[in-house]
C-alpha cells in the first residue's frame, strides 16, 4: 500500500508517467503545465502536497529547455506548497552529456527537423554535419606562413584556465625541452566557460602537419563551448530537489555533482533480457562498444552473459584512413562471422551506431543489433538508421518513442516504466534499491 505519496508529471512523457502510476496504483496528481503568451511557463499544482512525499516524473529530450524549466518551477511550487520531500525522477537526464568539441556558431545541429534527402542521394553523413572541429583538409603545410594563422587559431587553456603552454601537459605526459618551446600565451580564462581541449602545442608539435592539420577550426566555429552539466545539477537542487533519479548517465561520475542524494538506475538488465529472449544463439554473438566511452557498459554484458566483446574506438577527430577504420572509427577484435550486438547508452544523431554497424559489416559481420539505453533520435536520425547497416534497433521508453516507431520499422522499445515505480516505491519506504542494480 502507497500512501501519502504525490506522483506528478512534466510535459516531457505524459504516457511514461501513467504507466509508473498504473503499477503503482496511484492516480497521476493533477496540475496544469501552460505557458504565458510571452513564452514563460505556468504551473498551479492542483492537489495538495503539504507534508506528502512528492515524484515529478520528467525526461530530457524533445523541447529539452522547456522541460527543464518546468520541472524547476514544479520543483519549487511543491517545495513551496510544504511538500515533505521532492525527488525529480528524470529517465533521461538532460546536459549530463555534453561533446567537449565546438559546435557551428549556428548552434547544435541536433535541433533542426530532419531534412528529406532522395534515397539515391543518401550519405551516411549527419545532416546538418556532427561538430568536429578541423573537418578541412590542409593540402599542404608552409612552417613559415601557415604556423602564425594555426596559432592564432588554437587559443587554448586548459580545465582550470590556465594556459596549455607547459610541457608537463601533453598528452603524453612528457616535458618539453629548450628546442621544444612552448607558444602561444595563456588567454585569460573566461567566467562559466571551460576548455575544449586539454593538449598543449610547442613548436616541434606545429611541424607536424598531420596534427596542425587536425586541429584547424573551420570558418564560423567557436573555441569555446560551456559545460552546463553542474550548472543543470545546482538549479535543480536550489529548486529544492531533496533526492534525484536518473537511468544509465551517460558518465556516471555525473552523480558526484550533486550535493543531494542521486541514484542512477541501470537499464542493463533489459538490454540483457532482450538479448537472451531475442537473439538466436546468443552466446555465439560479440557485444560491441561503438566507442571507449561505453566500454566498461558493454564488457559487463559480455561478461555476465558470457559473451565475447569487441571494441570500437571512435575518434571524433580526422586520423589517417586506414584498411581497418572507417573514417573515425578503428575496430578491435574479431567479429567476422559473427552476430554483433553493439550496445551504447544513447542514440542522438545516430552517426556513432550507423558508422559502427557499417565498420562491423565491412569486417563481415552477418548481423547487426544495436540495444540503447535512450533513444533521442535528434535530427534526421531515424532516416538514417533505415538506411543503415543496422538490422534491429532496441531502446527503451526514457523518452517518448510513438513516433519513431511509426517511421522505423527496424526498432523495438523496451518498457522502463516497473523499472522507475519500484525505484520510486522502495524510495517512498525508505527500502533500499540496491536490488535494482542486480542483473542475474
Ligand atoms: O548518436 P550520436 O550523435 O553519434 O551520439 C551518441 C554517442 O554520443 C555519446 O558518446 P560521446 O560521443 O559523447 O563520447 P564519449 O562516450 O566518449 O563521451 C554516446 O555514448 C554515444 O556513443
Amino acid at each position: 500500500m502507497v500512501r501519502n505519496i504525490v506522483i506528478l508529471g512534466g510535459n516531457s512523457h505524459p504516457i511514461l508517467t501513467e504507466n509508473i502510476c498504473n503499477i503503482l496504483g496511484l492516480p497521476v496528481s493533477n496540475r496544469t503545465l501552460s505557458k504565458f503568451s510571452v513564452g514563460e511557463t505556468r504551473c498551479e499544482i492542483k492537489d495538495s502536497v503539504r507534508g506528502k512525499d512528492v515524484f515529478i516524473i520528467q525526461s530530457g529530450g524533445g523541447s529539452v529547455n522547456d522541460h527543464l524549466m518546468e520541472l524547476c518551477i514544479m520543483i519549487s511550487a511543491c517545495k513551496m506548497g510544504s511538500a515533505k520531500r521532492v525527488t525529480a525522477v528524470l529517465p533521461l537526464f538532460p546536459y549530463s552529456r555534453q561533446p567537449d568539441l565546438p559546435y557551428n556558431k549556428a548552434g547544435a545541429p541536433l535541433s533542426k527537423p530532419p531534412l528529406e534527402v532522395p534515397k539515391d542521394k543518401y550519405t551516411f553523413e549527419s545532416v546538418p554535419a556532427t561538430p568536429a572541429p578541423g573537418i578541412d583538409k590542409t593540402p599542404s603545410f608552409n612552417k613559415d606562413t601557415d604556423l602564425s594563422r594555426v596559432m592564432s587559431r588554437t587559443s587554448l587553456v586548459n580545465g582550470n584556465g590556465h594556459g596549455l603552454v607547459n610541457g608537463t601537459s601533453r598528452s603524453n605526459g612528457e616535458s618539453s625541452t629548450t628546442n621544444d618551446l612552448p607558444l602561444n600565451p595563456a588567454p585569460a580564462p573566461r567566467p562559466g566557460l571551460t576548455t575544449l581541449h586539454t593538449q598543449s602545442f610547442t613548436t616541434h608539435d606545429l611541424q607536424n602537419p598531420a596534427l596542425v592539420s587536425t586541429f584547424q577550426a573551420k570558418p564560423g566555429y567557436k573555441r569555446w563551448v560551456a559545460q552546463a552539466g553542474t550548472l543543470v545539477a545546482d538549479l535543480l537542487t536550489c529548486a529544492g530537489a531533496d533526492h534525484v533519479v536518473a537511468l544509465d548517465l551517460h558518465d556516471p561520475q555525473y552523480q558526484g555533482f550533486f550535493d543531494i542524494p542521486m541514484d542512477n538506475l541501470y537499464g542493463r538488465p533489459l538490454l540483457q533480457r532482450y538479448i537472451q529472449q531475442n537473439i538466436p544463439d546468443f552466446k555465439d554473438a560479440v557485444i560491441v562498444s561503438p566507442d571507449a566511452g561505453g566500454a566498461k557498459r558493454a564488457t559487463a554484458i559480455a561478461d555476465s552473459l558470457g559473451m565475447e566483446f569487441a571494441l570500437i574506438h571512435k575518434e571524433r577527430r580526422p586520423t589517417r584512413i586506414t584498411d581497418r577504420q572507417n573514417a573515425t572509427m578503428m575496430l578491435v577484435g574479431n567479429v567476422a562471422n559473427r552476430v554483433c550486438i553493439l550496445i551504447d547508452d544513447l542514440v542522438d544523431t545516430a552517426n556513432t551506431i550507423t558508422r559502427a554497424a557499417k565498420l562491423l559489416r565491412k569486417e563481415r559481420a552477418t548481423v547487426v543489433y544495436a540495444l540503447i539505453t535512450h533513444g533521442v533520435f535528434s535530427g534526421d536520425a531515424i532516416q538514417r538508421i533505415n538506411l543503415s547497416a543496422i538490422d534491429r534497433i532496441v531502446v527503451t521508453n526514457s523518452v517518448p518513442q510513438d513516433h519513431h516507431r511509426k517511421v522505423c520499422s527496424k526498432l523495438d522499445v523496451l518498457d522502463v516504466s516497473s523499472i522507475f515505480a519500484e525505484a520510486i516505491r522502495r524510495i517512498h519506504h525508505g527500502e533500499s534499491i540496491s536490488v535494482l542494480f542486480q542483473y542475474d
